[in-house]
This record gives structure tokens, sequence and C-alpha cells, in this order.
């Protein structure tokens, strides 16, 4: 694979057409979701540096795993609480007496409640109906409100768009009533389509207080996970769940570069000013370091070749402006560019901006003939820089 850096003159973010920002956070759920992935196993010392990193990012929440894991997760949450984060703090739990309890001493600053509402689910997993649903709702919201007020309280529709709609609306207009501050849209088998999102976002949106937020979380068994973050968004979501590098369990869930990439395109300024965009690559590293797997090559935004440019066509343009052929600027999220100038589907600007960074020139004729003998040879062997480096030198002087 022949790459090279190339100067770093990107697309102008300032200006991207002024689309009106809407207003929306992240909950980051590396901590949670992410230790739900098939290598997703933090040890206390891995959760203090995500939790940090994505505090440095500017992720606004950092959703935790339930502390009725075990002992060690209960304290690990203690010890991230201990840490006086910017990022607001949640712990993900079942709404049950016992795993509250357990959850409001540990200094967080809300709890993801959920409970599942589709026949699967209520079949398979808790063997509740809605009607139970909303009653332990009641009860553990109640008790949560009267005793730890200052909490902020999410409810969640586990498995929600295989969910009745009737039996969402009640469970959502019963929880809204209750007082949460969100709720919670889950797509827990990655089923939902882009539109489906959009449309049950507006219905729920009717039946909660102005007051209260719309969380969606997606899943990717069917690659919409970012799709549907946007649709949501678009539809009035106000929390928007990702996991660095979307680890979770099965293939995952809307990964936050992927988001980030999806919604820059439509507010770069607002970005910018909301997190330390340049960051992303560190997120991405470390977490792939900790899961032991190596970035995919084609993620969004830092995969080894999400900015590798070659056909001869696209690299006449970049080199004139970039923006000619990449949405986004990948300096501003700290990534360089790669100009893959020696291969058969190369072009002649192309070798000729590569010789003119060398200090060389050539006549028209010499840059056809010298353009075709590379695309000969490309044919056969793989060519690097430096070997097209070389190319040209000899070309020169022969
Ligand atoms: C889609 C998602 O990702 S949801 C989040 C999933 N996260 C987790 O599972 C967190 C990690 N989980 C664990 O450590 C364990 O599962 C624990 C500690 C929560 C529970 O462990 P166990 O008591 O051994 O139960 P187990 O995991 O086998 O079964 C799940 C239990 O949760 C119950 N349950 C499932 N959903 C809910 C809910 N929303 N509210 C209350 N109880 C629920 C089930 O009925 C079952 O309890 P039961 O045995 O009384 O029927
Ligand atoms: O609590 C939620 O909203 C999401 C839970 C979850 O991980 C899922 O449903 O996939
Ligand atoms: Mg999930």
């Amino acid at each position: 694979m022949t790459a090279s850096d190339t100067p770093q003159t990107g697309a102008d973010t300032a200006t991207a057409p002024p689309i009106p920002a809407r207003s929306w956070a992240i909950i980051d759920s590396t901590l949670r979701e992410g230790e739900q992935f098939a290598r997703g196993n933090f040890k206390t010392g891995d959760k203090i540096e995500v939790a940090r990193a994505l505090d440095a990012f500017g992720a606004e929440y950092i959703e935790l795993t339930t502390p009725m894991v075990s002992l060690q997760t209960a304290e690990d949450i203690r010890k991230l609480a201990g840490l006086n984060l910017n990022a607001k703090l949640l712990t993900h739990v079942r709404c049950a007496m016992d795993d509250v309890q357990r959850a409001v001493d540990l200094g967080v600053d809300g709890l993801d409640l959920l409970f599942g509402t589709s026949s699967f689910l209520r079949e398979f997993s808790h063997g509740k109906n809605i009607g139970q649903i909303i009653e332990s709702a009641q009860k553990v919201i109640g008790w949560l409100k009267a005793n730890h007020p200052n909490l902020e309280l999410r409810f969640s529709a586990e498995d929600t768009f295989r969910s009745e709609e009737a039996d969402l609306m009640a469970v959502y207009k019963a929880v809204s009533d209750l007082g949460v501050h969100r709720v919670g849209l889950a797509d827990t088998v990655g089923v939902a389509t882009p539109r489906q999102v959009y449309t049950l976002v507006r219905e729920v949106r009717k039946v909660i207080h102005a007051e209260c937020g719309i969380e969606f979380h997606g899943h990717n068994d069917t690659g919409c996970a970012v799709s549907n973050a946007y649709e949501a968004i678009e539809a009035g979501a106000t929390h928007i769940d990702t996991t660095i590098l979307g680890i979770g369990e099965r293939n995952g869930i809307t990964p936050l570069g992927g988001f980030l990439a999806r919604m820059f395109t439509f507010d770069p300024r607002g970005l910018i000013d909301k997190y330390q965009l340049d960051l992303l690559p560190e997120l991405d590293n470390m977490i792939a370091r900790m899961v032991g797997l190596p970035i995919p090559w084609n993620n969004y935004l830092t995969g080894e070749f999400a900015y590798n440019h070659k056909a001869g066509m696209h690299l006449k343009a970049i080199y004139l402006n970039p923006g000619a052929y990449e949405a986004i600027p990948p300096e501003v999220f700290g990534v360089g560019r790669r100009i893959q100038a020696a291969s058969k589907v190369t072009g002649k600007h192309a070798i000729a901006y590569k010789a003119r960074e060398m200090g060389l020139h050539y006549g028209e004729e010499a840059l056809r003939r010298v353009t075709d003998h590379i695309k000969a040879l490309a044919e056969h062997d793989e060519l690097d820089d430096a070997h097209l480096e070389t190319l040209l030198r000899e070309w020169v002087s022969a």
C-alpha cells in the first residue's frame, strides 16, 4: 500500500450551510453497553481512563454498568463518581427496588431504569405484563422521587421497536407523569428503520410532558444505528446513546465517531464548540487497545483508509480542494489525509503534483509517458511512495 501525508488544506467549515442546530447530548455507554461487548472487560484502571478521556472529549453523560453485577463494580462506580468529572454519571439499573437501593448511594448523578415491553421480553425475560410494569415503575420511581429527588431519572422501554404502540404509549405516559427526566426508546435487536424511528419518536413526544427528554439507543445489527440516531434527533430526541467504536452486545450500537461524523455535516460549528473533536483518534485507539482488536480499516473518520484518496479523477480535484472528495475535513477530527498516487487508477495530474512536490517538472508529453509507465507497472506490482519517487527521478535523468 503506497500512501503519503499531504498538506492539510481541508474543506472550509465556516462556509457549510447553516442548518439550525438541534439541542442534543451524548450519553456514552462504553462503560455499560461496552462491557457487554465480547471483548469488553474493563478493570478499575481502564474505567477511570475511559471516563477521564470521555470527560476531556466533552461527553455530556457517561453511563455505567449496574452495581448489581458485583461488589467490585459497585466500588468502581463509587470511585468514578469521586473523580468529580464534568460529565454526569449514570448507572443503568433494572426497575427493581433492590437495584435502585444499591445504586442511590454510590454518588452518581442519575439512574437509567429499564423494563422490557415487547412480548418477547415480557414472556422470556421477566414475565410481567404491561400493568405490572407500570406498577413497578410507580413503586420504584415514586420511592426515588421521595427519597432522592436530586437524581436524574430515565425510564426506557427495552425492545421498544418490537413492542405494541398502545403499550408503549401507556408506559411512557405513566413514567412521564411520575416525573422522569427522560424516556428511552431502545432498538435492542437493531431491527428499526430510520422511518420507524422518526415516526415513533414523534408519537412518543405527544404523550410525554414538554420538559421530558427522549433518549435513543440503537443497535447496529442491520447497519442502521447511525441513521436511526440521526432520525431520532430529527424527530425531537434529546439524548443519543453511543459507545466508542460502537462496542456492545453482538455487533454493537451507534459508534461515537460515526454519529459525530453524521452530525458534523449539518452543524460543524456546533460540534466544534461542544466537543474536543481532535481527541477522537485517542478514544478509538484507547478502546481498540483495551479490547485487543484493531480499529476497523473502514471505521468512520479514524479507520486506516477513511481518508485515503486514490483514483486519478479524485486526486486531480483533491489537490486543488480536498473538499471536492471529503465531506468532513480530517484535521478537525485529528486525523490525516493520505494520497495514493502510484496505482493503475492514477492520472497525469496526480503524477505532476507528486513530481512538483519533489521539485521535478515534465513537459506535457513526458508527463503522459511517465504516467502511462507508472500505470502499466502498477498493473503488476504494488508501488509504494519510495518506488514512485525513484521512478520519477530516473525518468527525468533518463
Ligand atoms: C438490552 C440490555 O442490554 S439490558 C442490560 C443488560 N445488562 C445486564 O444484564 C447487566 C449485567 N447483569 C448481571 O450482572 C445480572 O444479570 C444481574 C445481576 C442483573 C441479575 O443476575 P441474576 O439474578 O443472576 O439473574 P439473571 O441475569 O440470570 O436473570 C435476569 C433477571 O432479571 C430480571 N429482569 C429482567 N429485566 C428486568 C427489569 N427490567 N426489571 C426487573 N427485573 C428484570 C429477570 O426476570 C431475571 O430475574 P428472575 O430470575 O427473578 O426471573
Ligand atoms: O436502557 C436502554 O435504553 C437500552 C438498554 C439496551 O442496552 C438495549 O435495549 O439494547
Ligand atoms: Mg443495548
